[in-house]
């Protein structure tokens, strides 16, 4: 399982890349235009921070494919190492997904439905990221569409890997890799709920404690 942050917040890469099993980071535009930053500049910077062997998936803005190429080309250019270029699943983007196979990485994105994570896959995208979330959220069942279409990669043998994005809430980062999605991306928040237990901090104060009714000061190694 992929693990990946979607920030380009320095601080929190910096956080979870020390305590994190994080196999890279991911962005969109508008976390992106959070930081307030000089966009190349700002993921140099990530790249630095993360080094060369971890993905860092980046989105086009463009809408025609030939622009979205013309940028995809820009930014590998000037980031580099593992890198994926992030296309919204529109006509023009599933174009450019096809013209870019074998050159660079994609990852397509704004996936709603596996019909789109279907003709993605087909273009040829290393990654589809369905949106969870964002599904839940118009009552539609962002689990059950992740689950879907990672049944449809295995049936149809794609060498695709579903990245679910999108996550609200530690169920649903549950749901979507109990249905086996090959990645998860998720914000700063949500790596800390997953670990998260109050009865995790409990017993550990409870640990301690009892040894320093015993011990008092007393460490294991002195
Ligand atoms: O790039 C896609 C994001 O993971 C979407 O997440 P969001 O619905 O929390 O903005």
């Amino acid at each position: 399982m992929l693990l990946l942050m979607d920030t380009a917040n320095i601080k929190e890469i910096k956080q979870s890349i020390e305590m994190y099993p994080i196999d890279g980071v991911t962005t969109n535009p508008s976390i992106i235009a959070k930081e307030k930053r000089d966009f190349i500049e700002l993921l140099k910077e990530i790249r630095d921070i993360i080094g060369y062997d971890k993905m860092l998936h980046v989105q086009v803005i463009s809408q025609k494919a030939d622009e979205i190429v013309e940028e995809a080309k820009y930014i590998n250019k000037e980031i580099g190492g593992n890198f994926y270029i992030k296309i919204p699943v529109i006509p023009e983007g599933i174009k450019a997904i096809k013209m870019l196979k074998g050159e660079i990485k994609t990852t397509a994105t704004a996936v709603f439905t596996p019909q789109q994570a279907l003709i993605a896959a087909k273009s040829g995208a290393d990654f589809v990221a369905p949106y969870v979330n964002r599904l839940d959220n118009i009552s539609a069942n962002g689990i059950k569409v992740v689950s879907d279409i990672v049944k449809l990669i295995n049936i149809y043998n794609f060498n695709t890997k579903v990245i679910a994005a999108s996550f609200k809430n530690v169920e649903q980062i549950y749901g979507v890799c109990m249905a086996g999605a090959h990645a998860i991306t998720v914000n700063y928040d949500m790596i800390n709920q997953m670990i998260f237990h109050p009865m995790t901090d409990w017993s550990v104060l409870q640990f301690v404690k009892d040894w320093e009714n015993f011990y008092g000061n007393k460490k294991i190694r002195t």
